[in-house]
């Protein structure tokens, strides 16, 4: 064995790249453009930054068979040719020395570019085999025109030429599409891509036909840059930007402005409610060129209430160039613009409520599912959203305002039950039955402190119902025992108690434990052998359900003095059917049986008496 080694280097198959490029890094060939608009801008920008009057214009050519992109920009000489057009991952805007920039130029000018990832160019070959780059170098006069003719084989030749075969610097880049990718380079399809991509950018874009007739794609300053005589004429101009943006008319419009990191753009508010997971992306634009329009990463997890357009000058894109690099910047920006929007809401509050009570019943239930993680948002909502309560549809600082403890229902059919004689009762409760209702409400005394919260359980409702005296619980005994033989078939028992409101004849005491119970008992009825036994030592000291009659009530005092036993069980029946029906729950077989015999008995009575 020799232990001699021997050096190679890395073969790339271009085509296997740029197979993995398209097919996994951009979204749509249609990038391509993006990628030669986003090296012309870059290309002025170096430019400018020897000499800030050179001329700044792109100009995109479409004809049969072709498609050309010029820019009046930096150009290239041929070293520079060899080290970044043709070396794969190398580009003149990471690394100081390269397009003819050096030191602190290129440092200054560095931080205005696009690109970075020297990868950008290979999108060419997603839609055609060959690019011709044409280049002339601004940094160096005397540098000749240089060809560079790349294969998507990864072949490439470099020709000089004559400096009068490009009189002026810049670079000059011509794509013959393959015929499988022609749809993206129609010239239709072509305008209206680089309309998308280059709406903002700073520099002049023009899209030709190939006799050189054409028009500006862009030019119109962005919407938050316009000045307007008025502030409702502003409002109504940016609402319109929405709508053609969009396409929806936004509750709101919040200007951002983030000189720091040069960002300046909207944030417009939705006007339908949208589920936090499912919100649409942001339209973020770099230095003018549009990066995403669904960036997602722009805006804290909360804000899912808005869509914003925003141009900024120093966030970084992933190399897909699709989304935003996760950064320090990046995450500084967010909290800059989570804080905005914040200021907006609290803002709301003092000057506009009207609006913030429009914009709760639009979205709270989606800031009530989001504030259950957000202690921020939490903080600043949980006040203003509306619950349900037993002084009706109210927020939580309005109802914790009017009462000191808040109880809190598990179920809505435990609220619907007890609210009218807590009510009547004087107590607070709130219906925790809704999705994270209970969860929230819960969080108050942390944001509101010398609130309390507590679970609302049956026995704090019967505290509240007063005893009858021993004389009337005496004269209606035997009415009372007729009542628990009826409903002990349900596992109820029954108390008579004196309670508000009066109208109210009786109230079903039933909760999520005893019901529970009460399924396991059933089922361990109909099971035998060793499921029995198993579910026979479940078996709970589970409160049992209870139907308090209300001695107050005149119903239940007639109620209390018939002797009949047929009738007096029709009452029960009826008393128990009235009150199952009020806690708004499923009824089971058993349940609707007893309905509709009380109902059958009681018309049955009541011709008996016509007779
Ligand atoms: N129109 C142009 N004018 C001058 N130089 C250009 C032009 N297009 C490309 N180049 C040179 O070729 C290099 C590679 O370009 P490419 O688009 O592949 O990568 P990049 O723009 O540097 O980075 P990214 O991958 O992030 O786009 C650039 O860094 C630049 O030096």
């Amino acid at each position: 064995m020799s232990d001699a080694s021997t050096t190679h280097t890395f073969q790339v198959d271009l085509r296997g790249l740029v197979d993995l490029l398209s097919h996994h890094l951009y979204s749509s060939p249609r990038v391509y453009l993006r990628e030669l608009m986003q090296n012309a801008v870059d290309a002025i920008t170096a430019r400018r930054a020897l000499d800030a009057g050179a001329p700044a214009r792109i100009e995109i050519r479409t004809g049969p068979g072709r498609l050309t992109v010029t820019d009046s920009g930096v150009g290239l000489t041929e070293q520079d040719v060899h080290r970044f057009l043709a070396t794969i991952g190398r580009s003149s805007k990471r690394a100081a020395g390269g397009s003819g920039l050096d030191g602190e130029q290129l440092a200054s000018a560095r931080t205005d570019f696009i690109g970075q990832f020297g990868i950008g160019l290979l999108a060419c070959f997603v839609v055609a085999d060959d690019i011709t780059v044409l280049t002339r170098s601004a940094a160096d006069p005397a540098a000749p025109a240089v060809e560079w003719r790349g294969s998507s084989d990864g072949r490439y030749t470099i020709r000089t030429l004559p400096a009068s075969a490009r009189p002026e610097p810049g670079t000059t880049v011509t794509l013959v599409p393959r015929a499988d990718a022609a749809e993206w380079t129609t010239p239709g399809r072509v305008r209206q891509l680089a309309a998308h991509y280059g709406s903002l950018l700073r520099y002049e874009v023009a899209v030709a036909d190939e006799d050189g007739h054409g028009e500006r794609i862009n030019g119109t300053p962005p919407p938050w840059e316009v000045r307007h005589a008025t502030p409702a004429a502003r409002r109504e101009a940016l609402a319109e930007h929405c709508r053609t943006t969009f396409d929806f008319t936004p509750l709101d419009t919040i200007e951002l402005d983030l000189p720091l990191v040069g960002l300046r753009g909207v944030a417009y508010v939705l006007p339908t409610s949208v589920h936090p997971s499912r919100q649409a992306g942001h339209r973020v634009h770099l230095k003018g060129m549009l990066l995403s329009d669904q960036a997602h990463e722009l805006l804290p997890e909360w804000a899912f209430f808005v869509r914003c357009v925003v141009d900024a000058d120093s966030l970084r894109p992933t190399a897909s160039r699709e989304a935003l690099y996760e950064d320090e910047t990046l995450a500084a920006i967010r909290d800059a613009l989570g804080a905005r929007i914040r200021d907006w809401l609290t803002g709301l509050s003092a000057s506009d409520p009207a609006l913030l009570h429009r914009f709760i019943a639009t979205h709270h239930l989606a800031v009530k599912a989001l504030a259950r993680y957000d202690d921020d948002l939490l903080k600043l909502l949980l006040p203003w959203l509306p619950f349900e309560t037993t002084d009706g549809n109210v927020t939580l600082e309005e109802f914790a305002r009017a009462h000191p403890v808040l109880l809190v229902t598990q179920t809505v059919e435990e609220f619907r039950q007890v609210a009218p004689i807590a009510a009547a009762a004087g107590l607070g409760v709130v219906n925790g039955g809704y999705a994270y209702d209970r969860d929230l409400v819960h969080r108050l005394p942390e944001i509101r402190p010398g609130s309390s919260v507590v679970d609302l359980d049956p026995a704090t409702v019967t505290a509240h119902l007063d005893a009858v005296d021993p004389a009337a619980e005496l004269a209606a005994a035997a009415f009372l025992h007729t009542a628990r033989e009826v409903v002990e078939q349900f596992d109820c028992d029954v108390v008579l108690r004196s309670f508000h409101p009066v109208s109210a004849p009786a109230l079903l005491l039933d909760n999520r434990e005893a019901r529970h119970e009460r399924s396991r008992s059933e089922l361990a009825g109909q099971a035998d052998g060793m499921w029995a036994d198993i579910l026979g030592s479940l078996r709970a000291e589970a409160p049992r359900a209870q139907l308090v009659l209300n001695h107050l009530n005149p119903l239940v005092r007639r109620a209390a003095s018939i002797t009949e036993r047929g009738l007096a069980v029709t009452a029960v029946e009826a008393l128990y059917g009235q009150a199952l029906l009020l806690t708004r729950r499923p009824l089971r077989a058993s349940e609707s049986a007893l309905l509709n015999r009380a109902f059958i008995g009681l018309l049955d009575h009541a011709m008996h008496e016509e007779r």
